[in-house]
């Protein structure tokens, strides 16, 4: 996608053809910072502190981890302690450890003289794969923005998203933005709720960056306005990303999907979640009982970073001093409560049947 004219990816390699770039997302939108990460220490850094942030990105940043870790020491036992560090680094996004599998699959039983170039070969395979697959996700979210479109001519089509599902959080494309992107191409009238996404606001910050810079109509709310909107009428649909499906369709997302899901259920509006196939965890089958959920710092809750009047980034404190403070940052929506799946191979029912029936060589 494009900043300000110019392409890019969210994580790529650097023109010396080994060190790896992302953007700082913790800078953004008020500053474009390139990092450039050289070893997978940097590489687990980026991660735990969301300067690379969204599933499916930080699977595609820690697989290049690996191959930065391999041109140090190309051992086996060097490539296990890659894979389970990085492997260590967030909890909750089943994306993570499907990319370190496939590069463990990938490399372990290569000489160790072949595994950096390898690694370095299936961490592009999988950004490419991430890359068409967001792109194929958009294809089929697209037809449920068409169908609002036809019901109300002329009128722009209101869609709410929750944290940041655009092309940020992945390689390209994004998962929930992706049709949103394909049908403001295609001249859709679009307008996004953006959900600002307490407490690391992800909405406030990248979803509407990303928006903006794409041109797409969109407004701010705070965290509890959706359900007022529902019952308002001012949301045709939500569209929300994923950091893990079970087989039985349960759905994690960041903090506060679930309350949205709610209100959709109440208010009769389409509750829809947008996914590649690297998000489902086959193994899993209660997303509530079983999907380990992120618990991070107290000050995320506590403290709000901005952009002064005078253009300093800075951090202040908003709850009252002394005050404790939690901060789980995803939660489990029931498949009951989820209308259907999108996927790059279309969309589904969120059920066992409906995602089998998509992915029938699934285990
Ligand atoms: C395509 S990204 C889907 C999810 O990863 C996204 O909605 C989300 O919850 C991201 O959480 P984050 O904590 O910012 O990594």
């Amino acid at each position: 996608m494009k900043i300000d004219g110019t392409p890019y990816r969210s994580v790529w390699v650097d023109a010396d053809g080994w060190s790896v770039r992302i953007l700082d997302q913790t800078r953004l939108p008020w500053q474009l910072d390139l990092l450039r990460l050289t070893d997978e220490d940097q590489v687990a850094h980026a991660i735990r502190s969301m300067q690379v942030r969204g599933a499916p990105l930080i699977g595609a940043v820690a697989a290049y981890g690996v191959a930065l870790a391999l041109r140090a020491d190309a051992s086996t036992a060097a490539l296990d302690r890659a894979v389970a560090m990085l492997g260590e680094t967030r909890p909750t996004a089943i994306n993570l450890r499907w990319a370190l599998e496939r590069m463990r699959a990938r490399l372990h039983n290569l000489p160790a003289a072949e595994r950096v170039a390898a690694a370095y070969a299936e961490a592009l395979a999988i950004a490419d794969d991430d890359a068409e697959t967001c792109r194929r996700i958009g294809e089929n979210g697209l037809p449920l923005l068409r169908e609002i479109a036809a019901r109300k001519p002329g009128e722009a089509v209101n869609v709410l998203t929750h944290c940041n599902a655009g092309w940020l959080a992945t390689v390209d494309y994004g998962t929930a933005l992706s049709p949103i992107y394909q049908a403001h191409d295609a001249g859709i009238p679009i307008h996004v709720w953006v959900d600002e996404t307490r407490p690391r606001n992800q909405g406030a910050a990248l979803t509407a960056f990303e928006l903006g810079k794409h041109g797409v109509r969109h407004t701010v709310v705070a965290d509890n306005a959706g359900g007022h909107l529902m019952q308002h009428g001012q949301v045709d649909i939500c569209i929300v990303g994923t950091d893990r499906v079970t087989r039985t369709g349960d759905v994690a997302n960041k903090i506060g999907t679930y309350l949205k899901a709610l209100a959709a259920r109440d208010n009769g509006v389409p509750f829809w979640v947008a996914l590649p196939h690297s998000t489902i965890d086959w193994r899993v089958a209660d997303g509530v009982a079983e999907i380990p959920i992120e618990e991070r710092g107290a000050a995320e809750v506590t403290d709000l970073t901005g952009r002064t009047a005078d253009g300093r980034i800075e951090t202040v404190r908003v709850a009252a001093e002394g005050s404790p403070a939690a901060n789980p940052a995803f939660d489990v929506t029931p498949a009951r409560l989820v209308s259907g799946l999108i996927t790059e191979r279309g969309r589904c029912a969120a059920s066992e049947a409906g995602l089998r029936g998509l992915y029938p060589e699934a285990p």
